[in-house]
């Protein structure tokens, strides 16, 4: 029976969500898209489904939503997450306030939780705002994310614009009250949908927020409260998921910040790396062959495939804008080639990244092992038992976050 079960609005945020109760050693799957009536959920307790509506139109992602909570209702569900970026999407049309007031419609609940902080990646909210390292959203370096931009850290407004309800902010000293759920309950006589958003800008508050919300049928928010969740969540324990022995390969299309620091250190230890050339590429000059008549010859060795650039030369490039798609396309191509060889371990870095080689990969469901980093954990095919795939947002990670990755996905 499922215990929670989460939708997510991309792939690496349900990664990111569901790595905090593997890592508590609970059977935790995670599903590519709405499943099949009749896949099972092999036993976990945990189940994640994830989508792709954070950048679709509003009806689909509605749609799609509560198709997916359907489908966790009949396997009999107790309770429901909706996970979206700790990054709020921040258009006035975003997806997050429709899909939050169409699953509590679904569900039949008048009250949620907001809760967007994940504290050990720097995300916080304090008083109704969203930080990112200490810096509000609209200032930090999120802001002009070209798909969902971040020009706002107030999640009072954000709310306003995109959903039905009244948000309620909870300061620290309003969620250490005694008699909180006394003084919700003011609220949710008033109106049809209660937003509550609570601070969260110190780790430990996540304890007090699953105390507070934890008879609530709904929450909803990014990663942070998954480990306090988790910590209260009877379970059956999780067999230790062990290491591979074969090559791996890391493709890296993410140009953050934090993965260029991470390509950078990975290049100092020496270790085999590809630099793509998105000019060749659309030259016609570099091509999935051309790329694995080099690599392919590494057979023995952990190989490095990015084409990551810094942000000018990539705004750049994407005045052309097919590059994107044929970098990624070229990127899954590689990863199937190589997984065709027999080798097992993929390291992917990116979120669109991540999207394509694993549609390429065409598994459809996962289990989910320890984590590389907090929101980073190993993936394992249900269908291919023998692979580890690690599938990183592209701000996630320390500098060692490749040579971590390696070291924990070898047997
Ligand atoms: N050199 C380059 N020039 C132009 N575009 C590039 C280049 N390298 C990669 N890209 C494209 O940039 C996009 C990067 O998006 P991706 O989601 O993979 O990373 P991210 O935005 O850092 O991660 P996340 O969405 O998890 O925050 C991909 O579509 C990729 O193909
Ligand atoms: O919440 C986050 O920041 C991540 O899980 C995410 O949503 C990646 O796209």
């Amino acid at each position: 029976m499922i215990q929670i079960g989460c939708i997510a609005d991309d792939f690496t945020g349900a990664s990111d969500w569901a790595s905090f109760f593997a890592e508590k050693g609970i059977s935790t799957i995670l599903f590519n898209g709405i499943p099949e009536a009749d896949i099972k959920t092999e036993d976990a307790d945990v189940a994640v489904i994830a989508l792709k509506t954070r950048t679709e139109p509003k009806e689909e992602a509605v749609k799609e939503s509560v198709e997916a909570l359907a489908w966790l209702r009949e396997q009999g569900t107790k309770q429901y997450y909706i996970k979206y970026c700790s990054t709020f999407d921040c258009k006035k049309d975003g997806n997050i306030g429709p899909v939050i007031d169409a699953a509590m419609d679904y569900l039949g609940e008048t009250a949620t939780v907001v809760c967007p902080a994940l504290p050990v990646n720097g995300r916080t909210v304090r008083n109704g705002c969203l930080y990112v390292n200490g810096v509000e959203l609209q200032n930090s370096s999120m802001k002009d994310h070209p798909l969902t931009p971040m020009w706002d850290c107030r999640i009072k407004e954000l709310m306003r614009q995109q959903s039905s309800g009244e948000v309620v902010v909870m300061p620290k000293e309003i969620c250490e009250k005694p008699d909180v759920q006394e003084w919700m309950g003011e609220y949710q006589r008033k109106k049809k949908h209660i937003y509550f958003v609570p601070d969260f800008y110190e780790q430990e508050q996540g304890k007090r927020i699953v105390e507070i919300f934890e008879k609530f049928k709904l929450l909803t928010g990014g990663s942070g409260v998954s480990t306090f969740l988790a910590e209260k969540l009877e379970h059956q324990e999780m067999e230790l998921i062990k290491g591979q022995e074969t090559p791996a390969i890391i493709i890296a299309g993410s140009c953050s910040v934090a993965t260029l620091g991470q390509i950078a250190e990975y290049l100092e230890t020496g270790k085999k790396a590809y630099k793509m050339s998105p000019r060749k590429i659309l030259e016609g000059t570099e091509s999935v062959d051309t790329i694995w008549k080099v690599i392919g010859k590494w057979k023995e060795d952990d190989i490095l495939l990015y084409s990551s650039e810094d942000a000018s030369t990539v705004t750049e490039n994407q005045k052309n804008e097919n590059i994107s798609m044929l970098i990624e396309q070229i990127q899954a191509q590689i990863a199937q080639q190589f997984v065709r060889e027999g080798r097992t371990r993929v390291i992917v870095a990116g979120g669109e990244t991540s999207g394509a080689v694993t549609k390429k990969l065409g598994y459809d469901r996962y289990y989910v092992g320890g984590s590389i980093a907090p929101g980073v954990p190993v993936l394992i095919p249900v269908q291919e038992p023998e692979m580890r795939l690690v599938l990183k947002s592209g701000n996630f990670g320390k500098k060692d976050f490749f040579i971590r990755a390696l070291e924990y996905t070898r047997g």
